[in-house]
């Protein structure tokens, strides 16, 4: 394929005066080196200023094929982006706006209020994407294919246009291979399908194995900006080059004094403020330096006198100090902090798998490091599935609900110190699972599903999972309520492992399953283990047991005898999300024999201990 040339030109005014990080510029630029690996990439950010935009269109147009712009193109008066697009073009393409708007659209509503303009300047492709990272993204996908073809045209490059046609005459499906991608999975006719699962039913603890077994990231170190290491687990032994403080430093402030010289009248001969040079003048006996907290203690000087312990004798006109009276006696290094005091050089710090915290963090940026060798963190993508879902910020439509799934998730996984992306909601059918996972898997190492995991004709994960991407299914269901049809499954998607849990949709399983196999998981590649905290409790209640072990949401509080005592939120049914408020531990029930059918009042079991906003793993949750 011909080489391109791309400019990606962010539009924001926070992002030009360097008050945020430009987030949607790299990633456009990541989706061009993937998509036309021989192309020319130019970046570039300019402020929501349509003259401003227009003299940046004109300057790139010059030098680019293609150009991108990413921000801007809203409803609000600083966005100008398609205004300025218009002033400088010399003709629209609005099936590529067009393309943009319907296909947006079954994302959201929202991209009803993009006023997004393509069209040509010169030689040069100019179009408009939102500025959302994860939109522009979308767009970049929903309109790449076109992209050559494009540049062709407007370069008049008969050879390659024609073939292109040819290739489209020949073969109806070059969309495809280009483009939109096509499932291999056959939902077979209704009297045809399974009417037993195909899946093993393992325990809890198989499944779990399975996953610390296989659970493996690809690269297992990065190197972030310190800005971005908190919380990581350091991936190198850091020692220091230089001393700190790197000249002897004076802790108060007062005088720079020489001790011997004792008690007495002394001449100021200089002021010292902290971030001066260190002066070069040796201070002789009889003389002081006026020194503050962390400036440099002058050569010959010994001890440092805080001002509180002097008596100003003689002053000029202007109310300066001409001389001083040290008050008390002072004693060699008094008040001073020697070089290398803080830290020596080639002093061993910080070790590899230590959890970064804010003191760590302050420590590498006093000896100047700027970015670390961190434990590279799993990149983790939500994505949703269902028919029936709509964003929650949607009106709701007949027979739709919420998906309500995804925030679960996504802060059930921030209360464990993880952070996740948004994979947006896929319909319940191959093609769109496929290209919902195409996507996710681009920017994640681990993608964690809701729903699509049972038995329903449209349940089409494992199947898309396995035959369009040559997944080995771990397991595809645990004996375990709720959480059943839970999934673990493991791909190879452009060269790189990746690792689906396919979670139940109800959305007490889906949270059930995320505490008890992706928490722990997650660690599993990691130097620091995570185990959920378990304690015993006594029943305040008799219980039923169900057939499978069951994870019980449930209140435990701590009694005066000091035992722990727990009762259920009522209705544990898998649907009934307000069973997880309050609940602050998950009773781990046995499923019942022929023997015993329920656990009376006072039995105790075990119970893992659920996060709560302030949650801290190593303290006793206590209520
Ligand atoms: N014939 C059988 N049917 C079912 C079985 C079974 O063994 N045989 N297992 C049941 C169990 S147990 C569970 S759990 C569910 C799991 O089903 P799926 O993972 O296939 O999930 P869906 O069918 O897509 O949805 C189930 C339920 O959850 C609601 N849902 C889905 N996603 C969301 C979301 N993001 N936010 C809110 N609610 C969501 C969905 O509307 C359904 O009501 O299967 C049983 N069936
Ligand atoms: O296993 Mo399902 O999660 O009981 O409802
Ligand atoms: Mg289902």
């Amino acid at each position: 394929m011909p080489s391109l040339t791309f400019t990606v030109v962010t539009v924001s005014d926070s992002c030009s005066r360097g008050e945020c990080h430009d987030k949607s510029g790299p990633k456009l630029l990541d989706l061009v080196e993937k998509y036309f690996p021989n192309s020319r990439t130019h970046a570039d950010i300019v402020s929501d200023d349509q003259v401003a935009i227009e003299t940046c269109l004109k300057y790139w147009s010059e030098r680019s094929d293609i150009i991108i712009t990413t921000g801007g193109t809203g409803v609000s008066p600083r966005d100008v982006t398609p205004d300025a697009t218009l002033a400088v073009i010399d003709r629209e393409v609005p099936g590529i706006s067009q393309t943009l708007l319907i296909k947006s659209l079954e994302v959201t509503d929202m991209a009803m209020l993009s006023r997004s303009v393509c069209g040509i300047r010169g030689k040069t492709l100019i179009v408009n994407f939102p500025g959302s990272a994860k939109a522009a993204c979308e767009c970049f996908d929903f309109v790449q294919t076109v992209f050559q073809h494009a540049v062709d045209l407007i370069h008049d490059k008969l050879g390659n246009v024609k073939k292109t046609h040819a290739s489209l005459h020949q073969n109806q499906s070059v969309k495809v291979e280009v483009g939109v991608p096509k499932s291999k999975v056959f939902i077979p006719r209704s009297a045809h399908r399974n009417r037993t699962s195909p899946y093993k039913m393992i325990e809890v603890e198989e499944a779990i194995n399975l996953i610390r077994d296989s659970f493996r990231l690809d690269d297992k170190y990065e190197l972030v900006d310190l800005e971005n290491a908190w919380g990581a687990i350091l991936g190198e032994n850091v020692s220091s080059v230089d001393s700190l403080p790197p000249f002897p430093a004076s802790t108060k402030d007062g005088y720079a004094v020489i001790a011997a010289d004792g008690a007495g009248v002394r001449e100021v001969v200089n002021s010292v403020a902290a971030g001066d040079q260190p002066d070069v003048k040796i201070l002789k006996p009889g003389q002081i330096v006026r020194i503050n907290t962390g400036a440099p203690v002058p050569p010959g000087a010994d001890a440092v006198v805080q001002v509180e312990d002097t008596k100003v004798h003689i002053s000029d006109a202007k109310g300066e100090e001409i001389t001083v009276e040290i008050l008390k006696a002072p004693t060699v290094g008094q008040d001073i902090r020697p070089i290398g005091s803080d830290i020596g050089s080639d002093m061993e710090l910080l070790k590899t798998g230590e959890r970064l915290s804010s003191a760590h963090i302050g420590l590498l940026a006093a000896i100047g490091r700027t970015s670390v060798k961190i434990e590279k963190s799993a990149k983790i993508g939500i994505l949703s599935t269902g028919n029936e879902l709509q964003s929650p910020h949607e009106s709701i439509k007949p027979g739709k609900i919420r998906d309500s799934n995804k925030l679960t998730l996504i802060n059930l996984l921030k209360e464990y110190g993880y952070s996740s992306n948004d994979c947006g909601i896929s319909k319940d059918n191959p093609d769109d699972v496929l290209l919902s996972f195409i996507k996710a898997f681009r920017y994640n190492d681990v993608v964690i599903t809701t729903g699509g995991v049972s038995m329903g004709e449209h349940d089409v994960i494992k199947n898309v999972l396995m035959e369009d991407f040559g997944a080995e299914i771990l397991f595809g269901r645990v004996n375990m309520k709720p959480g059943k049809p839970t999934t673990f499954a493991r791909l190879e998607f452009e060269g790189k492992t990746k690792f689906v849990f396919g979670l139940p949709g109800n959305p007490v399983s889906a949270s059930v399953t995320c505490i008890l196999f992706v928490i722990p998981g997650l660690s599993f590649c990691s130097k620091a283990f995570f185990s959920h905290r378990t304690i015993s409790v006594h029943l305040n209640e008799k219980l039923s047991l169900d057939q499978r072990p069951e994870y019980a949401r449930a209140t435990y509080t701590k009694t005066d005898d000091g035992r722990y005592v727990a009762r259920t939120t009522g209705n544990q049914i898998s649907s009934k999300l307000n069973s997880f408020v309050g609940a602050n531990c998950l009773l781990i029930l046995p499923g019942q024999t022929s023997e015993q059918k329920t656990l009376p009042k006072d039995f105790e079991v075990e119970a893992i201990i659920l996060p709560t906003p302030n949650f801290n793993c190593t303290e006793e949750n206590e209520i």
